[in-house]
């Protein structure tokens, strides 16, 4: 019998604020424990919560940007349970009426080979709601520490149908929503620092076969590459129980990176009764149009969307634009030089995606610190276009240069004295040399091979000792023999 999987995700995103989400203490990573503590944050008696609107304002527009629904109004609940990570023994967190309804991710599946783009699906979502973080628990020998500095950092849930059949479709999720959210500024998305983090929900049933399987539930996966490896490894692993006639049961997982395997838990996980009853502390918040408007109008185009454009209107090729557009900021400084000149979109793009992601790696630098401006980059392009230097020297020996020191291209070609001491009419005189000296290919050409001409290209440029333009070298010899 054939199997398939089925997987859901529950992705947490912390959104990026000055403060809490119920309480005025400033939210932050890296802090000595227990500094962003306040009554609210350690439950104490008598403190009260009071709504953030920047966390607000983030999850909206995340649902904006997810193709969900925004309902008019949404409420808050109290998820009771627990646990030493909350000192408040409930969560705050939404329960029958969430922020966002339904939407959906695009996500990409790679390729049959780097340069081609691969099959575009569209992931269905339940729901993303809205909550406080908790606190986090370091384990040591003996004893287990608390920090509360995490807890209250307004965290968004986002939960996807179970609408995915692989790990490599959880890994095109995961890698869609994080571009997303960090194009629209709503959180950087550091699964290192917690600011993304994803349980898998995955199941195994006979092809065919309507209704889910049993499924488990996968926690402790802490890089987009661990929920692929983690997933992979599951579906086998169920699939191999399946096939030997056994039954799975309900349970939690977790995926040790070390060993490369999953590990039970603890089972049936739906035991729990959280008890939800609406937070008598927090007003329902209503979300008029003009609020939905507002944000609406903040969201970017979107990294699908300008992909899509940046090879319709510029004509990159796929693996160009699958280098730059992933990057906002790159992307961006790309299009600040090619909308300019558009004909030349193509060279800019070269050299954006391989030189300059080249030299800013080897310096160590980011694009916002080097000194190469979008417009001096367009100057490069444009002097190889005008036939001033070849394309190779360019690269090789201008762009380098302009990056150590910020001077334009036409600085650097005169300091270093690029610029061939030879004209136009000179590279005409070699080119009709070559011709006279290579009656061969030039009769094959007149036969009607195109190719043979290019027999003629190395005559000339040995000639001219490297420095003739070869795009005009293969202009003046056909010009010449026509
Ligand atoms: N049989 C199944 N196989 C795979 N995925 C499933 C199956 N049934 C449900 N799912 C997925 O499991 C996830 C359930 O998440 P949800 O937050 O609704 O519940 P939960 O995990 O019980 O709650 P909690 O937030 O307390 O963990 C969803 O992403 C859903 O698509
Ligand atoms: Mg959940
Ligand atoms: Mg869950």
């Amino acid at each position: 019998m054939e199997y398939e999987a089925v997987i859901g995700l529950e992705v947490h995103v912390q959104i990026k604020a000055e403060s809490k989400i119920f309480s005025r203490v400033r939210a932050g990573y890296g802090h000595e424990p227990n500094k962003l503590v306040d009554p609210v944050v350690m439950g104490l008696p008598g403190a009260l919560p009071v709504m953030n609107k920047a966390a607000l304002d983030g999850i909206i527009k995340a649902g904006l940007a997810l193709n969900c629904t925004i309902p008019e109004t949404c409420k808050w609940d109290r998820k009771n349970y627990f646990y030493p990570d909350s000192p408040n023994n409930y969560q705050i967190t939404q329960y029958d009426q969430p922020i966002c309804d339904g939407g959906y991710v695009e996500i990409e599946l790679p390729g049959k080979n780097r340069g081609e783009m691969g099959e575009h699906k569209k992931i269905k979502l339940t729901r993303i709601h809205l909550e406080n973080d908790v606190g986090k628990l370091n384990h040591f020998a003996d004893d287990s520490l608390v920090d509360y500095n995490r807890a209250f950092t307004s965290l968004m849930e986002i939960v996807s149908e179970p609408d995915m059949h692989s790990g490599e479709e959880a890994f095109a999720f995961l890698t869609a929503i994080r571009q997303t959210m960090i194009y629209c500024g709503i959180s950087d998305c550091d699964m290192e620092k917690g600011q993304m983090r994803a349980d898998a929900n995955i199941s195994v049933r006979p092809v065919g076969q309507k209704e889910l399987g049993q499924k488990i539930e996968l926690k402790n996966l802490n890089s987009i590459t661990g929920v692929k490896n983690g997933i992979e490894y599951e579906i086998k692993r169920q699939t191999r129980e399946l096939k030997k006639g056994n039954v799975i049961k309900q349970a939690t997982w977790r995926w040790n990176a070390d060993l490369g395997q999953t590990e039970m838990m603890r089972e049936k996980e739906d035991a729990h009764d959280y008890r939800y009853f609406p937070d008598p502390d927090l007003m329902p918040v209503r979300i008029d149009e003009e609020w939905k408007a507002k944000l609406q109008a903040e969201i970017p185009e979107l990294p699908w969307d300008k992909q899509r454009r940046f090879m319709e209107e510029y004509g990159l090729p796929y693996s160009i634009t699958a280098v730059l557009v992933p990057d906002r900021v790159l992307s961006d400084w790309f299009e600040s030089a090619a909308k300019q000149q558009p004909k030349l979109a193509q060279a800019i793009g070269n050299l954006v995606a391989n030189d300059l992601l080249r030299e800013l790696s080897e310096a160590g630098q980011r694009l916002e610190d080097c000194k190469i401006t979008p417009d001096s980059l367009l100057g490069l392009v444009q002097v190889v276009e005008k036939g001033t230097i070849p394309k190779n020297v360019a690269n090789k020996d201008v762009f380098p240069e302009m990056f150590k020191s910020g001077e334009t291209a036409e600085q650097v070609i005169e300091r270093k004295g690029l610029k061939p001491d030879f004209d136009e009419g000179q590279v005409k005189v070699w080119c009709q040399e070559a011709i006279d000296e290579n009656p061969k290919p030039v009769q094959n050409y007149k036969d009607g091979n195109e190719k043979a001409l290019n027999a003629l290209l190395g005559p000339v440029m040995k000639k001219s000792k490297g420095k003739a333009n070869p795009q005009l070298v293969n202009k003046l010899i056909r010009e010449l023999i026509d």
